[in-house]
């Protein structure tokens, strides 16, 4: 879970640049506190002929001659300048170390939120969206981003600044300085309680916000199909309802904080206008000169922008406070057991042997779909997986690959529990096709490599095997041609045989191709098969299918119905038993 105390430590770890941000901070207040003071006191000393310190000191620097109404007014002008320059170039250095500071630990919060992606458990998955998601890593990261680089920038200088225009009010008239100074607390406190509203329209603004990028997301994801059932445009105006909410909810959130930020900064203004008739009236009865006031107003000029800082920055640490909530809500999911190696289950020279032991499993709360479920694959050895739809053979790939563990029963590789070699090491070395595989909008090479570095003659190699050299090699760019999003560029059956080079790319011990050439056409599935004899020997094999075509080369068949493996033989001996399931579904593909 992240902090915003957790956040300040982090920013603390930077202690150097936050201590040079921190002294620079300092140095800017102190540069720019004495400045309203310098007109005012020309007013009494050159305006009002009442020579004090100022003309005192400037006689002792400047030759006699410059000393006169001119001179004296030229340095004092030329000295606020520099100030003022100075307090300008101390106030980039300042901000800039601040924000390189809160950009460095907002980094960190979208890396942690991003590492945590890998580990939440696929059952999240199943309800977090990705539109969701995507919301919490752009828009609440950007509320969390904004309030920190306000406040480290901001708050010290504001606070600093304050402090210091209170030490020199209080040195000028302590009674008129303690009169605006005990204002202070009762304006922050009065904002504090309204604050906590705006942490509630800032989230009720984000959720809104996420159910339009859900809603947006998940649209364009299938838009062909949408479009071509003529449903796109209600589904965008699902999208356009989203965002009526969200501008619904913006508005509120936008118009109602600034309204409460106004009324806070409102009432330190009422109190502005009763400390100035309160100042005028110590000119009339004390000994309050004219240019005293008009310095102490122009304290109360200087110190407003501090003030107002301050009273934003409550605002979008309430803001912030909603965001860190949703993001915890990701940061705090599920995430999927961490099993360690402990014991290498897997020779790169062998293939490996799979194991169920009474595997039973269900998805949430439901019946299960795999029931007592115990098989034995031995190394090398290559078997179908069958049954009608529904049945649980893309489930048991699930259970192999530790993207759902088993409710009871045990999954072993080699011997070796799943629990033994952790999850990492079983995927490193078990290969998958999915019916519809993932491809990304970048170039083949990318789709094929996955991230990693492989030289072009082994994608060339995998390619040929696919069956599939030959198209890449006409495309104008050949490897870096690009895909489109989802691989859209390529048919279905070109993806599928994308994926199986992928794979094969990967060298894995054990392959799983689930429906993984549903979409070829037979003459070339034929081909594939025959191409991949070689790459599959010696590789411990599952395929799922349902075309008898791709079923019938394995060495057994294993039948599923109802969570159970009900039959089990080689396809010639099953498919000749009067009576079973598995001649019901093949017998006519054989005939
Ligand atoms: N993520 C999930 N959450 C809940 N139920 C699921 C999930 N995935 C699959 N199921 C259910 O599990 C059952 C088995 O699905 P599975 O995909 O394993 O079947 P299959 O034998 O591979 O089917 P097919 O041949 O159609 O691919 C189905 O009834 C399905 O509704």
């Amino acid at each position: 879970m992240i902090t915003l105390t957790g956040l300040w430590q982090q920013l603390r770890q930077q202690s150097k640049r936050l201590w040079l941000g921190q002294w620079l901070a300092f140095c800017g207040a102190a540069v720019a506190v004495p400045i309203p003071l310098m007109m005012p006191l020309l007013v009494d000393e050159v305006l009002l002929n009442q020579p004090g310190k100022l003309t005192q000191t400037l006689a002792a620097l400047l030759p006699p001659a410059w000393v006169g109404p001119i001179g004296i007014i030229a340095c004092v002008t030329l000295f606020t300048i520099c100030l003022r320059l100075g307090s300008v170039l101390l106030g980039v250095a300042t901000t800039r170390i601040f924000v390189s500071l809160s950009k460095q630990v907002t980094l960190g919060v979208r890396q942690t939120l991003l590492d945590k992606l890998s580990r939440i458990r696929m059952q999240v998955y199943e309800s977090l969206g990705a539109g969701q998601i995507t919301a919490r890593l752009l828009t609440d990261i950007e509320t969390l981003d904004k309030f920190l680089g306000e406040t480290i920038a901001k708050v010290l200088v504001a606070v600093l600044s304050v402090i210091g225009v209170a030490v020199v009010l209080l040195w000028m008239h302590w009674q008129l300085a303690l009169i605006i100074l005990l204002l202070n607390p009762f304006v922050i406190a009065l904002t504090m309680v309204l604050g906590k509203k705006v942490k509630l329209w800032k989230q009720r603004e984000n959720n809104a916000f996420e159910v339009l990028s859900q809603s947006v997301s998940e649209t364009l994801e299938v838009m062909q199909q949408l479009r071509a059932s003529n449903s796109d445009k209600r589904f965008l105006e699902k999208a356009k309802q989203a965002a009526e909410t969200v501008r619904e909810a913006a508005t509120a959130s936008g118009w109602k904080s600034d309204a409460l930020s106004r009324l806070s900064f409102g009432v330190f203004l009422f109190g502005f206008e009763i400390f100035r008739a309160v100042a005028m009236l110590m000119v009339v009865f004390s000994d309050l000169s004219v240019g005293q006031m008009i310095a102490v107003f122009g304290y109360l000029w200087f110190m407003m922008g501090p003030v107002q800082e301050l009273l934003t920055v409550q605002f979008s640490y309430y803001a912030a406070k909603a965001a860190l909530t949703r993001i915890n809500q990701v940061l705090e999911a599920e995430e999927e057991p961490h099993y360690p190696a402990r014991v290498k289950g897997f020779n790169d020279q062998q293939p490996a042997a799979i194991s169920l032991k009474h595997v039973t499993f269900a998805y949430g709360e439901g019946d299960p779909i795999l029931d007592q479920v115990s098989l034995n694959i031995a190394p090398g050895e290559q078997v179908a997986l069958v049954g009608v739809s529904g049945a649980g053979k893309s489930t048991l790939v699930q259970l192999l690959l530790g993207l759902y563990a088993p409710n009871q029963g045990q999954i072993l590789f080699n011997d070796q529990a799943i629990e033994q070699l952790g999850y990492a090491q079983i995927r490193e070395h078990v290969g998958v096709v999915l019916q519809h595989p993932m491809l990304f909008n970048d170039s083949v090479r990318q789709n094929l490599a996955m991230q990693q570095p492989y030289a072009d003659d082994a994608l060339w190699k995998v390619l040929e095997v696919a069956q599939l050299a030959q198209f890449i090699r006409d495309l104008p760019d050949g490897l870096d041609s690009q895909l489109g999003r989802s691989g859209v560029r390529l048919s279905g059956g070109q993806r599928q045989r994308l994926a199986i080079a992928r794979m094969m790319l990967k060298q894995p011990q054990v392959v799983i191709l689930d429906e993984a050439t549903s979409m070829l056409d037979t003459h070339t599935e034929a081909l594939l098969h025959a191409a991949m004899h070689t790459f599959l020997r010696g590789r411990t094999t599952i395929i799922i299918a349902h075309r008898l075509s791709a079923v019938k080369e394995a060495d057994r068949v294993l039948v599923f119905d109802g969570g159970r493996i009900i039959e089990e033989g080689q396809h010639a001996t099953l498919v000749n038993q009067a009576g079973s399931v598995y001649q019901r579904l093949y017998g006519q593909q054989t005939a």
